[in-house]
């Protein structure tokens, strides 16, 4: 009993200061965490927010954006949060009637309101770019596009936002930004990794883009564009073909078929059953085919389908010069394009029609792709609107013909191989956000893409945390084990006391 006391005495860990050593230490390990996480823990979020109107040819979408406040100058944060379709057709579809062309624009800006809180609309950018159907009524009469802009730029400043202008998007800047937006959503930029071209049909022009290790940028300059991206250089090569967006193309093979300006048509790209009456100046309103149009035509002519895939893409091939070409080599029109390089997402139409097609899956080898299309061209018209009847009958009527465009601009056009054809992904949303160029517009003009790598703390949050918490409790062993030789002399001080 004596010896058990005895040795509980000389116990130096049960002396009254090592205990009030050890309960300051532990408060203090608590009081240093507890400063060191509230310290550094993330601000409550705040968000800022963009909008950037897609003025198409067919038509206008709204897109609204948010990142979080304090972090303007990192990567894959900025998500698309909504999006609104216009309704009616593109703003350019109102050359004659201006001011209808702003007034479109409301119901969607009305809905931005609601999205982004109120307190940010002031300090929220607004961006209106336009494409194809713009460019072709800017060459076609530019006064009345500049009426247009007008009128939509009168209608979008009465909104709260922080309206940055309206204006035509070169076809470079569309390519170009459609890339940054696939590259930058799927995280490639700040990693440095292999970037992913980008394949955009609209209604009026398609776009290709992509970085080819053997293009440099000096061969055909007017197709290079050189970004300086989170610390990597990039040599993009992207080309906007005018009039090749799918509905300027299907003009483009309409008018093929009416040079002599027949009363009827037998369409091979239309199924067998189509039969509707369409009007030449309709059909040959527009800079792409205008120069084309019939002397003597009547007024009308019968628009008959009779589904024939391989004679389709005859009659579309028509509408490409494969022939010309001044450069090592061409994709088509005398366009230079170099060797093709890397995986490709193929979004906006590309999506649309192939999704409908149920051909997305591009591990179908190319020759059962063309299989599938043929049957699909072959089926009667009136079987097919049976087939599918949720589908608006306009976008019913081309799928043989946008099917067949796609397959041919992308084989014969832009010579994707049975080997290359795999590596086209046909995509619609990146990570929620919508595939196209928007988000690289905003991304731009924002400066939201460092030039070079921004610094980043060396050690994740929680890493630091432990790391803190470890050096507090070594440092506190260290300080009680360095104070071992008072042990024995304060348990006896204490003991006289
Ligand atoms: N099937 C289908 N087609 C669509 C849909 N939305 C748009 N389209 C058509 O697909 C084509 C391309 O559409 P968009 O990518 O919006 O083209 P756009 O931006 O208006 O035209 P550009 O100015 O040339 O870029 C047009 O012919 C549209 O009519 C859809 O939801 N389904
Ligand atoms: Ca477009």
């Amino acid at each position: 009993m004596s010896a058990q006391r005895e040795m509980k005495e000389k116990n130096p860990w049960h002396t009254p200061v090592t205990i009030i050593i050890t309960v300051i230490g532990v408060i203090a390990i608590v009081a240093l965490v507890t400063v060191g996480v509230l310290q550094n823990k993330p601000l409550l979020q705040k968000y800022k927010y963009g909008i950037v109107l897609d003025a198409g040819s067919s038509h206008t979408a709204l897109y609204i954006y948010e990142w979080p406040a304090e972090k303007d100058n990192n990567t894959g944060r900025v998500e698309q949060i909504h999006s609104c379709k216009v309704k009616g057709p593109g703003i350019s579809s109102y050359a004659s009637t201006p001011l209808k062309a702003g007034e479109s624009l409301r119901e969607c800006m009305q809905e931005a309101e609601q999205r982004v809180p109120r307190k940010r609309h002031h300090e929220t950018p607004l961006y209106l770019g336009a494409t194809a159907g713009m460019r072709l009524l800017n060459m076609e009469d530019s006064a009345a596009s500049n009426k247009v802009f007008q009128a939509v730029e009168e209608a979008l400043q009465k909104f709260p936002f922080a309206f940055q202008g309206a204006r035509i998007l070169s076809g470079q800047e569309e390519g170009a930004f459609g890339w940054v937006t696939v590259n930058y959503l799927d995280d490639r930029l700040k990693q440095g990794l292999e970037t992913t071209g980008a394949l955009d049909l609209g209604g009026a022009s398609t776009q290709i883009s992509f970085v080819s290790d053997n293009y440099d940028g000096s061969e055909s300059p007017d197709n290079s564009v050189t970004f300086r991206l989170y610390g990597n250089g990039y040599n993009l090569y992207t080309h906007s073909f005018l009039c090749y967006g799918k509905d300027q193309a299907l003009r483009m093979t309409l008018a093929q078929q009416t040079l002599s300006g027949p009363r009827t048509i037998q369409d091979p790209c239309f199924h067998a059953g189509y039969n509707e009456t369409k009007n030449y100046s309709v059909l040959y309103d527009s800079p792409c085919v205008s120069k084309r149009k019939p002397q003597s035509a009547p007024a009308t002519f019968i628009h008959e389908g009779k589904g024939n895939f391989q004679q389709c893409q005859e009659i579309i091939k028509r509408v490409f010069n494969f022939t010309d070409c001044k450069f090592s080599q061409c994709s088509f029109n005398g366009v230079f394009q170099p060797l093709l390089q890397g995986p490709f997402g193929a979004f906006s139409a590309y999506y649309f029609v192939m999704n409908f097609l149920n051909l997305t899956d591009t591990s179908i080898p190319l020759e059962t792709v063309r299989d599938k299309l043929s049957r699909y061209c072959a089926t009667p018209w009136h079987q097919v609107v049976q087939q599918h009847p949720g589908v608006k009958v306009k976008y019913l009527a081309e799928y043989c013909f946008s099917g067949t465009y796609i397959l041919t601009l992308l084989t014969e056009g832009y010579n994707f191989t049975s080997w290359s054809y795999p590596k086209i992904k046909f995509i619609k949303k990146i990570k929620g956000s919508d595939a196209g160029w928007t988000l690289g517009y905003m991304l731009n003009l924002t400066n939201m893409i460092p030039a070079e790598a921004p610094d980043s703390p060396p050690l994740p949050y929680t890493g630091y945390v432990s790391i803190v918490t470890l050096l507090a409790v070594l440092l506190f062993i260290l300080f009680i084990v360095s104070l071992r030789p008072l042990w024995p002399r304060c348990s006896k001080q204490l003991q006289i006391i």
